[in-house]
C-alpha cells in the first residue's frame, strides 16, 4: 500500500462502540488502498503525535453525563493545555465522529468539546464533523458520514471513490471476506504459539500436557484473575471482595410492577471512600446456562480445556493484538463466562460476520441484508429494538456456525454494571436499589434475568444463610454529590430506582440535622406505577418528612387510576408542572440544586422540558432565555444528573 496513502485515525471509546466503526473504518479504507494508521486515544504521545499529522479522523464517544470516555482522558488533558499556541494544530486536517445518547440532556458534550478545542487550535475541517446518537440509532449518522469520508479520503488521495453500488450487501460482504479473522483452531497439543502480534489469525492452541485432564485445567482457571486484571472502567477504586448481609424485596409481590430488592453489602473495609450520591460497579459474570449453550452451539467439545490465544503471523490486520482482558491461557468456559459480553446487541460488523458462517443461503441472506444499509430500518426494529443478543441470533440462524474464535475476537468485553448508593456518607452498610430485569426466553434458556440483577434475585430466593461475597469497586466521575453548602434548597427528582442516591443524601441531612445544622429545604418528586405495591422507601421518606431531613414530598403512581385522580399527576414531570411556583422561585431566588436519577428512557429529557416550562411561565423567559437559564445552572452543577438506560 502507498505510504501517502495515509492518515491517522483515532478511537475513543468506552464501550467498544468507538473502536468498532474505526474498526469498519480500518477495513473499508483498505479496501479502496488507503491505508489508516488506527491507535486508540490513551496513546497519545506514546504511539501517535496529533500536531505532526496532516490528516485525522476522529471517532469518540461520550459516557456519563457527556463526559470523556477513560481511554480519552488523557488525551483531552493534553488537547485543553491552555498554553498552547493559537496555531498548535494548523497543520492538522481532520474530521470527527462523535457519538452519544440523546436520551441524556449533555448528549455528544465531549466529541462537541473536542471537535470545538481542535478548531480553537488552528485545525480545520476536511470533512465536518458529524455527531451520532444511540437513542434513534447511531447507524443513522455514522454510516453516511462513513461514506462521505471515504469519498473525501479518496479524492485527497486521487483514489477511485468506492463504487456506490446499491449492493452495499454484497460489497460489504466483499469487504468482510478479505479481511475478516480466519481463526483457527490448533489441535497440536506441543504447538509453539506464536508470539508476535502482526498476522490476521487468532490461534487458538491446547496448551494442556494431557488434554482429557479437564480438571487440572479448570483449577487453573479457578485461580485466574478477573479479566486478566485488565482495568476496569471507571475504576476509582480496587476491587473488593465484599460479603452480602441482607437482601430483602422493596416492592410488594405484584406482577404489574417491576421486582425491586434491596441489597445490603458490608463495605467497612473501604467505608471512608464513598459519598452518598456516589455508584459502585459490581463485577458480572455471565449465566452459566446461556455460557454452556452457546459453547455447545459453538460445538466446543471441552469448554474447560485449558487453550492459549494467539495472534496469527498472517494476519491483515493492523496492530492485531489480544483482547487484554482475556486471561491466556485460559478455556472457553472461562473466557466466555468473565469476559466476553453475550447481553449486548450485536452490530451491524458482527451481522456480517455471521452471514459469513451461514451454510442456509436464505439465511446468510437475511444475515446480509441486517447488514447491510439499506437494511437499517430492519435492523433497528427487530435488532435494535428488541435488544436481541449474538444468543438470539445464534437461536435464530441455526445454519449459521462461526468458529469459536470469531466469537472471541469479535464479541464486546463484559463490563460490570453500576449502582447508585442508598445509604449515607461513609457508612460501613452500603444499599443498593435495583429493579431485577426480566429477559425473554431463547428456545430452551426460559425464565433469564439480568445477570447482576438475577444473580441476586437467586441469593434472594434460595434463603442461604452464608451469602456469598461480590466483587466490587467505587466509580469515578463522582458529581453526584450534595452541596458543600447545607443551607441551599435541594430538588430532588428520582422516579422509580431513581430515588436511591436520594435515600442517601437524606441520610446524610439527618445527621447534619442532628448536628444543628440549618438546612435548606429539600423537595422529592417520586414516582412509579402502583402506590400499593411500588412504592419505594415509603417509610424511611415518611420518616425524613417528619424529621424535616426532607420538607416536601410529592409522589405520583402511573398505573394507579385512583392516585392520578386524586393528584391529577401521573409522571414526575407532572409533578413538577403542579409545583412551578415553588420549584422556580428555588431555583431563581434561592440557589437551588436540582438532582435527577433513574432508569426511564426519556425521562431525563422530560424533566429537562418541565424545569424549561416552569422556569419560563413562572419568570417570562423567552425560549432563547429559557435555554441559557438551563445552560447556566448546569454549567454551574446546580443541575446535575445520573441518568442509566
Ligand atoms: C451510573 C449508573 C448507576 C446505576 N444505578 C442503578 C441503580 O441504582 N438501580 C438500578 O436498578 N440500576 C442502576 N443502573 C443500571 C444497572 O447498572 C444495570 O444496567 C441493570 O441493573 C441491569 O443489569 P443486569 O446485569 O441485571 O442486566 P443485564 O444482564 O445487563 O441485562 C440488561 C440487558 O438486557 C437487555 N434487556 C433489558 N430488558 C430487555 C427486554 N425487555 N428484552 C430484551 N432484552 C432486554 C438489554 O440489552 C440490557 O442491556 C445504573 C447504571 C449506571 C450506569
Amino acid at each position: 500500500m502507498a505510504s501517502t496513502s495515509r492518515f491517522l485515525l483515532v478511537y475513543g471509546s468506552q464501550t467498544g462502540q468507538s473502536k468498532a466503526i474505526a474498526e469498519e473504518l480500518v477495513e473499508r479504507c483498505y479496501k479502496v488502498g488507503i491505508d489508516a494508521d488506527i491507535h486508540c486515544l490513551s496513546k497519545i504521545e506514546k504511539e501517535f503525535m496529533l500536531e505532526q499529522e496532516s490528516l485525522v479522523v476522529i471517532v469518540v464517544s461520550t459516557t456519563g453525563d457527556g463526559e470523556p470516555p477513560d481511554t480519552a482522558l488523557k488525551f483531552w488533558r493534553r488537547i485543553k493545555r491552555k498554553t498552547l499556541a493559537k496555531d498548535y494544530f494548523s497543520n492538522v486536517r481532520y474530521s470527527l465522529l462523535g457519538l452519544g445518547d440523546s436520551n441524556y440532556n449533555n448528549h455528544c458534550a465531549f466529541p462537541h468539546m473536542v471537535n470545538d478545542r481542535l478548531l480553537q487550535l488552528g485545525a480545520t475541517q476536511f470533512l465536518p464533523a458529524s455527531f451520532a446518537d444511540d437513542a434513534v440509532g447511531l447507524d443513522i449518522v455514522a454510516e453516511p458520514w462513513i461514506d462521505s469520508l471515504l469519498n473525501a479520503l479518496c479524492g485527497i488521495f486521487k483514489l477511485s471513490p468506492p463504487s456506490d453500488d446499491n449492493k452495499a450487501v454484497n460489497a460489504a460482504l466483499g469487504i468482510i471476506k478479505d479481511l475478516e479473522s480466519k481463526l483457527v483452531i490448533d489441535p497440536s497439543k506441543n504447538s509453539t504459539i506464536p508470539t508476535s502480534t502482526n498476522g490476521e489469525l487468532l490461534g487458538l492452541g491446547d496448551t494442556n500436557e494431557n488434554s482429557s485432564s479437564t480438571n487440572s485445567a479448570s483449577k487453573a482457571c479457578d485461580s485466574l484473575a478477573v479479566q486478566n486484571n485488565c482495568k476496569l472502567p471507571f475504576a476509582n477504586s480496587r476491587v473488593y471482595s465484599t460479603p452480602v448481609t441482607n437482601i430483602h424485596q422493596l416492592s410488594a409481590h405484584d406482577p404489574s410492577v417491576k421486582k425491586t430488592l434491596l441489597v445490603v453489602l458490608d463495605c467497612s473495609e473501604f467505608a471512608d471512600e464513598y459519598k452518598s450520591g456516589d455508584s459502585f460497579s459490581i463485577i458480572a459474570q455471565n449465566d452459566d446456562r446461556e455460557v454452556h449453550w452457546l459453547l455447545k452451539r459453538l460445538d466446543v467439545k471441552d469448554p474447560h480445556e485449558l487453550v492459549k490465544l494467539s495472534v496469527s503471523a498472517d494476519t491483515l490486520k493492523k496492530r492485531a493484538v489480544l483482547p487484554e482482558y482475556i486471561n491466556n491461557p485460559s478455556s472457553l468456559y472461562e473466557i466466555f463466562s468473565n469476559s466476553l459480553d453475550l447481553r449486548s446487541i450485536p452490530k451491524k460488523a458482527m451481522m456480517r460476520l455471521l452471514a459469513r458462517w451461514c451454510k442456509d443461503p436464505v439465511e446468510q441472506n437475511k444475515l446480509e441484508i441486517l447488514s447491510s444499509r439499506q437494511g437499517s430500518d430492519v435492523y433497528r426494529e427487530i435488532v435494535v429494538e428488541a435488544r436481541r443478543s449474538i444468543l438470539d441470533m445464534l437461536h435464530a440462524f441455526p445454519s449459521c456456525s462461526p468458529p469459536v474464535e470469531c466469537l472471541i475476537e469479535n464479541l464486546p468485553r463484559l463490563l460490570p454494571r453500576a449502582y447508585s448508593i442508598a445509604s449515607a456518607s461513609g457508612c460501613k452498610l452500603l444499599k443498593l436499589a435495583f429493579s431485577v430485569v426480566d429477559l425473554p426466553d431463547i428456545g430452551e434458556l426460559t425464565a433469564r434475568q439480568g445477570l447482576v440483577t438475577g444473580q441476586f434475585n437467586r441469593m434472594y430466593h434460595e434463603h442461604i444463610t452464608q451469602l456469598p461475597n461480590v466483587d466490587v469497586y467505587l466509580r469515578t466521575q463522582q458529581h453526584f454529590r450534595l452541596p458543600s453548602d447545607s443551607s441551599k434548597p435541594l430538588i430532588l427528582i428520582g422516579p422509580g430506582t431513581g430515588v436511591a442516591p436520594f435515600i442517601g443524601f437524606l441520610e446524610d441531612r439527618e445527621k447534619l440535622l442532628e448536628a444543628g445544622v440549618v438546612l435548606g429545604e429539600c423537595l422529592l418528586f417520586f414516582g412509579n406505577r402502583v402506590e400499593a405495591s411500588d412504592y419505594l422507601f415509603r417509610d424511611d421518606l415518611n420518616r425524613h418528612l417528619a424529621l424535616g431531613s426532607l420538607t416536601q414530598l410529592h409522589t405520583c403512581f402511573s398505573r394507579d387510576d385512583h392516585h392520578i385522580n386524586k393528584t391529577g399527576a401521573k409522571y414526575v414531570t407532572d409533578l413538577i408542572r403542579q409545583q412551578a411556583h415553588l420549584v422556580s422561585h428555588l431555583i431563581i431566588n434561592q440557589s437551588a440544586f436540582i438532582y435527577v436519577c433513574g432508569d426511564a428512557k426519556n425521562m431525563a429529557k422530560d424533566v429537562n422540558q418541565a424545569i424549561s416550562h416552569v422556569l419560563q411561565t413562572e419568570n417570562g423567559y423567552t425560549d432563547e432565555e429559557v435555554v441559557t437559564v438551563v445552560r447556566e445552572l448546569r454549567e454551574e452543577k446546580r443541575y446535575k444528573e445520573d441518568v442509566w438506560i
